[in-house]
């Protein structure tokens, strides 16, 4: 019998399992007219294999399932290169001309966005029309979010939320010049085609679908990275952070293949890793968040490190502060399945140095602990990171669930990924404080020996 793990490292292990164990239901969809006509047109192209068919899964939704078992090292998907939607697709295209006339060049990202929103306007007369079919309406993604939404984020998120949109605003805006050059090509006028909710939905389309390719750079686009390639069918595949797969574009048979590396059983979903994502970047790229994501963490951001440390003299606290920076030790401090990170006790521990300490910082910064009752200090506010940051979930959670009862549909989808990014930080804060309550009371027979001041 296999001996029963327990701790943190069993913890991790189950949710690592959790992806395919737990009783999922799933509804083939591949009768569906879109995805018969989209198997049709890419079988015209090439793509012969029969193994995975659309299918809704209760816990992912729209995703691939097995009609037969995988087995390790097996091809799970093999796309021909005539199916893949690249930079090259659209230079070959109607846009082509346009393309290269355009000066200052175009970005790999803008050329694919221009044709995915010509390609939804033409309908029916469009070539990739059974690919645009199937694609989602909208994303949730916080290039969708309003500001009320963003600011129900935790707040290490909100900045890059903010951020995505503020790009695709300025996609669009530094784009209408280039969209004008096309006017040409359509009897509306282009503002009408390119607009402002056109090339957020191209954006989003790209960023969350695309696998990586890497093309050789064309003289007619910018020199950004040129990694694109949309992947039709192939990108139907879920995310499942314990799942390792090899994939890339073969040179041999010209096809993207994915090749599963611990298999797959028959008539379950197949899933694909897109990388060792937290949910806070799974939710800012992808619009979905991971329950159980063995990478996940909760960030302390320098504006909640500050509300939870008991420093009373400003000036010592400003000039800590502006030394963790130097040293870079102001960034990337989290709370993790494993307790918290050794950046953010060494944070810690820092702060608490008195003045009498500072010429150990050297020392903290390799790791060492200085004092008994600084470890304590460091403890104290850790758990006191904790409690604030679950006081803040909780908040967040309560204005989520007053929302949602007046939400429309496409705000309760939002609001959905919303809450269930803060209920995941709301167990990691609560193994965290397990935690640290735990070593809290194993450094408490120093602390009743010796009466120390905990703040500095
Ligand atoms: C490449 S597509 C995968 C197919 C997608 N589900 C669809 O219906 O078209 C990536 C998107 O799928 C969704 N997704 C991927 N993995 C997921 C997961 N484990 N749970 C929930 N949604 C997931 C997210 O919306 C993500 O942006």
């Amino acid at each position: 019998m296999r001996r029963k793990q327990h701790g943190r490292r069993a913890r991790k292990k189950k949710r690592k399992r959790e992806c395919r164990e737990t009783t999922v239901k799933s509804v083939t969809i591949s009768h569906e007219p879109q995805f018969v006509a989209l198997r049709r047109w890419l079988q015209q192209r090439g793509l012969s294999s029969k193994l995975l068919v659309p299918a809704h899964f209760s816990d992912t939704g729209r995703g691939l399932m097995t009609l037969q078992p995988i087995k390790a090292d097996d091809l799970v998907i093999s796309l021909p290169e005539k199916c893949l939607l690249t930079t090259s697709t659209v230079l070959r295209s109607y846009i082509g001309e346009y393309i290269e006339r355009w000066k200052p060049p175009v970005s790999p990202l803008l050329a694919l966005c221009a044709f995915l929103i010509s390609e939804r306007h033409f309908g029916q007369r469009a070539e990739w029309k059974p690919y645009i079919d199937v694609l989602p309406q909208k994303y949730t993604c916080p290039a969708y979010f309003s500001d009320e939404v963003i600011n129900l984020l935790p707040r290490s998120l909100s900045g890059k939320a903010l951020e995505q949109r503020a790009v695709v605003q300025e996609l669009h805006s530094s784009s209408l010049g280039f969209f004008s050059s096309l006017q040409p090509l359509f009897r509306q006028p282009v503002e009408s085609v390119f607009t402002y909710d056109a090339l957020r939905w191209a954006w989003c389309s790209v960023n969350t679908r695309t696998v990586y390719m890497e093309h050789q750079h064309s003289p007619y686009m910018s020199r950004e990275r040129n990694v694109y390639a949309l992947a039709p069918y192939l990108d139907l595949l879920n995310h499942c952070p314990a799942v390792q797969v090899k994939a890339s574009f073969s040179h041999v048979s010209r096809c993207y293949e994915i090749r599963s590396v611990q298999g797959c059983k028959r008539f379950q979903q197949a899933f694909i890793c897109y990388g060792p994502h937290d949910n806070q970047r799974l939710l800012l790229e992808y619009g979905f968040v991971a329950p159980g994501n063995p990478h996940s963490v909760v960030y302390v951001d320098q504006g909640t490190l500050q509300q939870c440390i008991c420093i009373r003299d400003s000036n010592q606290l400003a000039q800590k502060l502006l030394f963790l920076k130097k040293n870079d030790f102001l960034a990337n401090l989290t709370l993790s399945l494993d307790g918290p990170s050794w950046r953010l006790m060494t944070a810690l521990r820092l702060l608490s140095l008195r003045t009498e300490q500072y010429p150990f910082w050297k020392s903290v910064l390799l790791g060492e602990m200085v004092s008994q009752d600084r470890e304590e200090w460091s403890v104290d506010a850790a758990l006191r990171l904790c409690h604030y940051l679950m006081v803040d979930n909780t908040r967040a959670l309560d204005k989520i669930s007053q929302l949602t009862e007046r939400a429309d549909a496409s705000l309760k989808e939002q609001l959905a990924v919303v809450e269930c990014l803060r209920r995941e930080e709301q167990g990691i804060l609560g193994l965290n404080q397990e935690m640290l309550q735990s070593l809290q009371k194993q450094l408490l027979p120093s602390r009743q020996n010796s009466m120390h001041n905990l703040a500095v």
